[in-house]
């Protein structure tokens, strides 16, 4: 299959590329004023990180690479301060790039440090997850963790351009692959049908990154988002729903302090949010079957130990939907219905808990 170009409108424009190779069109993206570029990476695509260095080297005057600790570990303000530390040492300008590549942590890492850097420099995102590419690349949302909770400094910045090589998936643990199609599959949930319709019909053909089907679901799942926030991009409204299964699903992720996959977590929360919405009154117990159903196929977990419950409602009062300290869910009226639940009591949010507590 050739390139598929997916556009992203609104406040800042920009291109999602998704094929085989586009690695290599990092200099298409930046402007011709760059003079130094600083890729940001994890020791799992090192060898990528220094080839792509090779590459650039010969295009631009410096370039430098940032290798940081691996996954939610690099959301961390001291590893912020590390990179700025050698963009502040190079003498980085505001007309000079940072390159985020590697999995979703490193993308929201990146995004942050140039960001940041002189209030803002130029930013490619090159995901190498299925979760970087569907998700974390695309949208702009920057960030790192606190001891508090989860993404809770951050920015919206948009990218000059994100490149989606699906050849950098080769080397992608088939773990790691199917925790990236929680997003997925959250995207089929909320606004693209097709996407379950093909993970139904043939889970294994649908998560190998060598088939069509695979390229297929990844470009709806990156419509969706690139759909959303380009209408919302500061999630004023709309945007909220690609939050969904994400209230629980950081809390579980604060519980587990950061060592579990992301998709993983924000599987057990689309489990516990389609039982929110059953509750609620609207979604059928036919679609809370196909959640279970599809996430099992993904060999995703779908329930959390009985007792963290208090644990994980304080920790959901610092979710960024709260308002005026009532919580606030993505919930589901139906498959591609999504809506938001504001102000759930806590027999509700406890009793609904249950049906997914192990
Ligand atoms: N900004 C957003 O909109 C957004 C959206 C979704 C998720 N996120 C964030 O993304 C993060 C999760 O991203 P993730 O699931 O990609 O996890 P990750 O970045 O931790 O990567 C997962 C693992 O895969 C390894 N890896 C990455 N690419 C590889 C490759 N090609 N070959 C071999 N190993 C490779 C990494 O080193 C890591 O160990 C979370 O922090 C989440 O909050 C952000
Ligand atoms: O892009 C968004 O908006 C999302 O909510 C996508 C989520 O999958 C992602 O995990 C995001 O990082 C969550 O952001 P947060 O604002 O809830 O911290
Ligand atoms: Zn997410």
């Amino acid at each position: 299959m050739s390139d598929t170009v997916i556009s992203v409108t609104g406040e800042s424009s920009y291109d999602v590329v998704v094929g085989h190779g586009t690695i290599s069109r990092v200099s298409e993206v930046l402007d011709d004023r760059v003079a130094k570029v600083l890729i940001v990476h994890t020791a799992s695509v090192g060898r990528l990180a220094e080839e792509l260095r090779a590459a650039l080297a010969e295009r631009y005057a410096q370039v430098l690479l940032a290798e940081v600790p691996d996954a939610e570990s690099a959301k961390r303000v001291e590893v912020a301060a590390f990179c700025w530390q050698i963009m502040g040492q190079a003498d980085f300008t505001r007309s000079d790039a940072v390159v985020g590549l590697g999995g979703g942590a490193v993308t929201d890492l990146a995004g942050f440090v140039a960001a940041t850097w002189l209030r803002g420099v130029q930013l490619v995102q090159i995901p190498t997850t299925v979760l970087g590419m569907v998700d974390a690349s695309v949208g702009g949302k920057t960030g790192i963790n606190t001891a508090e909770g989860k993404n809770l400094v951050g920015s919206f910045t948009a990218p000059a351009g994100v490149l989606c090589d699906l050849d950098l998936l080769a080397t992608l643990p088939r773990n790691e692959i199917l925790a990236g199609f929680a997003e997925v599959a959250k995207c089929g949930f909320i606004a693209e049908p097709e996407i379950l319709d093909i993970l139904e019909a043939d889970v294994a053909r649908a998560t190998d990154p060598a088939t069509p089907e695979f390229q297929r679901v990844v470009e709806l799942a990156i419509g969706v988002k690139a759909r959303v926030v380009s209408e919302d991009f500061r999630e004023g409204g709309l945007r909220e729903i690609l939050n969904y299964g994400h209230t629980l699903g950081h809390a579980i992720e604060h519980a587990e302090r950061y060592q579990w996959r992301h998709g993983v977590a924000i599987s057990i929360g689309m489990m516990y949010a389609a039982e929110l919405g059953r509750m609620a009154g609207s979604l059928s117990d036919a679609a809370v079957e196909r959640h279970r159903r599809i996430l099992a196929s993904l060999t995703l977990p779908l329930s959390y130990p009985a007792g963290r419950w208090p644990g994980l409602l304080a920790a959901m009062q610092r979710d960024k939907k709260a308002r005026a300290g009532m919580l606030r869910f993505i919930v589901l009226d139906e498959i591609g219905k999504p809506r938001v639940l504001a102000g759930a009591d806590d027999a509700m949010l406890q009793f609904a808990y249950q049906e997914i507590a192990s």
